[in-house]
């Protein structure tokens, strides 16, 4: 049989309130072993360079998380590492900081210029994000640090200027690293560190081909660091490309109480994911900001129209748009400009070998060209026309790697085709030792019901995908519950939503998602420039405007008292315990108050650890 690389994975715990390790969640792993760092390890403690340090304490971070205290001295020793740890456990500083050690370091005796590490990421908003934290860590060695990415959409010659000054770090997805390489725009004869983040996606990007001649063209004996909340048998072959002997790191970390993720399922028929999202929002049972997941990129717009039909604002983020739309949007985000952020996770490629089966990832979203059904026609007899290929981003995504900050639940919508896109998926909210909730609906069998002009192919498969997560969050020691909504509640809401979802009609999506892209390309191109000049403006640049592509019924955006429970609107769920409020949604994350987020006494968090949020939150949101 053939063994996966996680079997080979060596664990190591840490019990994060205690000096005890943690016990292994799987029996048939082995022991864990102690971590070589302590847990009371100092970033001083890690022998980094001053400089380094000045910048960590400006974060307030107190102390390195288990895979910052376990990797770095491995990886500042010059060994291979190849880790495995949560989301949002901070494994790009594990990466990061031991390659500005050594760079630093190497530059008190030998000041040439040159590329000396490449930073390899499956997605420009990845890449995007790491400059940022590089820029974060180099704030007093900037000098001494020059950084690239090859993400940015510049012209050839921008390009080759930037690289020919030889910066010291490249950060490129492996399609534009080879292409540079192989132009001679990048020089990598003295590479000394090689880094993979979300080392397994990498692979299922189809980026294969890219890093094979990459392998080929570094220097033989190239420090590779690669890290992911998820390896599996794909990481075999990244090993045999770029490692000599690595240090291999399953990195358990139970979460400490009133920390983690709450998950909870709900079993509903394709429809009804319309009405509770209705209901949920609003109502606004949840409170804080919230990431909603679905299939594709027509679902972004299908429930965005829906929720304009009901006042509810909310933003898109999907392979269409353009990257600086996408990059935007995120940091506005993370500046909780937006509330809502509805995500499709098309580039999300399968996991493991259990879940091909259940899953196909589209090679290239097709958008149909066929016109709205006439009265009478069905979607079945409408004869399809011919199949236009829209222009999307392959190096798009966001469910993998992206640090959206205090999310307080992120739902899936439709549910993800895999345990690992469920796995990356959930890890966008909870981050950084924080609370949060993730809310899975799924369609059980007998409800699905083909050509619903509302429902995904993928949904077929929602019950044996859903059993794998289970199992899979089970044997990590996590309860998968499930959460009940009582639908007498919910009911009266529901002729509002069949009103609305008629009038989102193919024809409107279509419509919006023209639109949309239309503006964000204007938004994008034409004034980049002004922007660039004038960032403090960018503020004004909003993505969350109603698209107008709908019909819309000015009644629909108030909730008439009838249509609430007498008891209150908690009465619609049976469980309190669930929604997760944000506790202040204006307090400054990284402010002088900040403690930092792993260990911060004062310091933010996203959930409170006691009592019934939904009874002790005060909305702040706008009455819609
Ligand atoms: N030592 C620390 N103390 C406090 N916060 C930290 C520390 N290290 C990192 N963080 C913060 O934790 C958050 C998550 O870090 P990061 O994005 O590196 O996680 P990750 O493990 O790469 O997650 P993912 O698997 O989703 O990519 C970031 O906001 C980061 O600033």
């Amino acid at each position: 049989m053939k063994r996966k690389a996680e079997d080979n994975i060596e664990p190591v715990s840490a019990a994060p309130d205690s000096e005890q390790p943690d016990q292994p969640s799987e029996q048939q792993q082995p022991e864990p072993t102690q971590a070589p760092a302590t847990k009371e390890a100092t970033f001083t403690d890690l022998g980094l360079d001053p400089r380094l340090v000045q910048a960590i304490a400006k974060q307030n971070f107190e102390k390195p998380t288990l895979v910052q205290r376990t990797a770095i001295p491995l990886a500042l020793d010059g060994q291979d590492v190849l880790a495995k740890a949560k989301t949002g456990s901070g494994k790009t500083l594990a990466y990061i900081l031991p390659v500005l050690q050594s760079i630093l370091k190497r530059k008190q005796t030998d000041t040439t210029a040159y590329t000396a590490a490449l930073i390899l990421v499956p997605t420009r908003e990845l890449a995007d994000q790491v400059f940022k934290v590089i820029e974060t860590f180099t704030a007093f060695c900037a000098k001494d640090v020059q950084t690239v990415k090859l993400t940015d959409k510049v012209s050839d010659a921008v390009q080759r200027s930037l690289l020919s000054n030889n910066p010291d770090i490249v950060i490129s997805t492996p399609a534009r690293a080879w292409q540079s390489i192989n132009s001679s725009t990048l020089v990598v004869d003295k590479l000394t560190n090689l880094v993979l983040d979300e080392a397994d996606l990498v692979l299922s990007y189809g980026y294969d081909e890219d890093l094979e001649n990459i392998s080929r063209a570094i220097p033989k004996g190239v420090q590779a660091i690669m890290m992911s909340a998820t390896l599996t048998a794909e990481v075999d072959t990244l090993k045999a490309l770029f490692c000599r002997n690595p240090k291999v790191l399953n990195l358990e970390e139970k979460d400490a109480e009133g920390e983690g993720v709450k998950q909870f399922i709900v079993k509903t028929a394709e429809d009804e994911k319309f009405l509770l999202a209705y209901v949920i929002f609003k109502l606004q049972l949840v409170k804080g900001k919230c990431i909603i997941f679905v299939a594709d990129v027509d679902r972004c717009y299908r429930l965005r129209l829906f929720f304009e039909q009901f006042g509810i604002r909310s933003t898109i983020l999907n392979s269409e748009l353009p990257v600086n739309s996408r990059i935007h949007v995120v940091e506005e985000f993370n500046r909780n400009v937006y509330d809502i952020l509805i995500a499709s996770d098309e580039n999300e490629v399968i996991g493991d070998e259990e879940d091909q089966e259940a899953s196909k990832a589209p090679e290239e979203e097709k958008e149909e060209a066929a016109t709205e059904p006439k009265e009478g026609e069905t979607e079945q007899k409408r004869p399809k026309k011919k199949r236009k290929t829209v222009k999307r981003d392959k190096e798009y995504g966001v469910s993998r790697g992206i640090d959206f900050q205090n999310v307080a639940c992120v739902i899936n919508f439709d549910l993800p085709t895999s345990t690992k896109s469920y796995t990356h998926r959930i890890g966008r909210t909870a981050r950084a030792a924080q609370t949060g909730m993730a809310l899975s609906f799924y369609v059980p069998s007998d409800l699905y019901r083909k050509h619903v002009p509302t429902s995904v192919e993928t949904a077929a498969n929602d019950e044996k995908v859903l059993a794998r997560i289970i199992k899979q969050q089970n044997k990590q020691g996590k309860e998968v519950k499930p959460y009940i909504f009582d639908m007498n509640q919910v009911e009266p809401f529901r002729y509002r939503m069949n009103d609305a979802l008629r009038a989102v009609t193919k024809v409107a999506i279509r419509e919006a998602r023209t639109r949309e892209l239309r503006q964000e390309l204007l938004k994008s191109e034409k004034l980049k420039r002004h922007f660039e000049e004038n960032p403090g403006e960018l503020h004004h640049l909003r993505h969350d405007g109603e698209l107008r592509a709908a019909r819309t019924q000015a009644h629909l955006k108030h909730i008439p008292d009838y249509l609430l429970p007498k008891e209150g609107k908690e009465a619609i769920t049976s469980q309190h315990m669930g929604f997760v409020p944000l506790v202040n949604k204006d307090k400054k994350v990284r402010g002088k108050k900040f403690k930092g987020k792993f260990n911060r006494p004062g310091g933010f968090k996203v959930g409170g650890r006691k009592g019934d949020p939904l009874k002790s939150f005060k909305a702040r949101r706008k009455t819609k």
